[in-house]
């Protein structure tokens, strides 16, 4: 038996849902969160910041390594803050060009390396809500609920549009089309911890499911594990 805090894993590609969901359930649960993504985000735009080109892996490595960041939780009525070396960047770092060469410095595998610990490290007690790519394949293997969300990229397309044209960004649905396929093809193909389902992982194709009928589904899931 793992004495470990459980972890439930949320892993799958840009738009369908994981962010949302992982931050309902950890408000509900009282359980933390980690957003990977952010992490690696975060390095590319610090990288970005310091002239650092996003193909080197020996100095992404280092940046990596000291990213000097705070996640300050969720209150009631406000999103968990990313503080990065003292400065609020949880709304910059959520453009799709940042998105994109977080997706470029995490196929790196000295800088997956370099993150690997940090992301383990946010697993305590009363337990941990961990979304992105490889949650469920390698950095938590254990976990006793994975959740492997999808939808067609065509819908993750129009969410992101939605969502970025709410911000006020000037986006156009189909950019954002070819940015997320592009992004897909990436994560899938990369050699090191490429996003896909774990063997154990529960399947959930939000397409066509509203945020509250995938979240049923997965209180539904826990409630069998015995995890509410
Ligand atoms: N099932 C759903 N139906 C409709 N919109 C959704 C659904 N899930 C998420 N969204 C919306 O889509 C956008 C992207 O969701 P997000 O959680 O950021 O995705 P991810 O973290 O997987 O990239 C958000 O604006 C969110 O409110
Ligand atoms: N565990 C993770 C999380 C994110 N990544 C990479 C791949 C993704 O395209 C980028 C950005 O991830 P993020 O989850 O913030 O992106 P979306 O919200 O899904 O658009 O980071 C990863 O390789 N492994």
């Amino acid at each position: 038996m793992n004495s470990q805090a459980p972890v439930i894993t949320i892993d799958g590609p840009s738009g369908s849902g994981k962010g949302t969901v992982a931050g309902i359930l950890a408000r509900e649960l009282g359980w933390r969160l980690l957003d990977s993504g952010a992490l690696y985000r975060l390095l590319a735009f610090n990288a970005t910041n310091h002239g650092v080109d996003l193909t080197n892996e020996e100095l992404l490595k280092a940046l990596a390594a000291h990213l000097d960041v705070q996640f300050i939780a969720a209150q009631p009525g406000k999103l968990q803050q990313i503080i990065l070396e003292g400065e609020d960047v949880s709304n910059v770092i959520r453009t799709e060009t940042v998105g994109a060469g977080a997706s470029m410095v995490a196929s790196l595998p000295a800088v997956r390396e370099a993150l690997l610990q940090r992301q383990r490290a946010f697993r305590e007690a009363p337990g941990l809500i961990a979304d992105g790519r490889d949650m469920g394949t390698v950095v938590f293997p254990d976990a006793p609920l994975k959740v492997f969300l999808t939808a067609s990229a065509e819908e993750r397309a129009r969410r992101r549009y939605l969502q970025l044209k709410g911000k006020g960004d000037d986006v156009s649905l189909a950019s954002l089309l070819d940015e997320i396929r592009a992004r897909d093809e990436r994560d899938t193909q990369r050699a090191v911890a490429p996003l896909k389902p774990a063997a154990d992982a529960i399947q959930l194709d939000s397409t066509e499911l509203s945020i509250e009928q995938v979240l049923q589904r997965i209180r539904s899931e826990l409630a069998q594990r015995d995890l509410l």
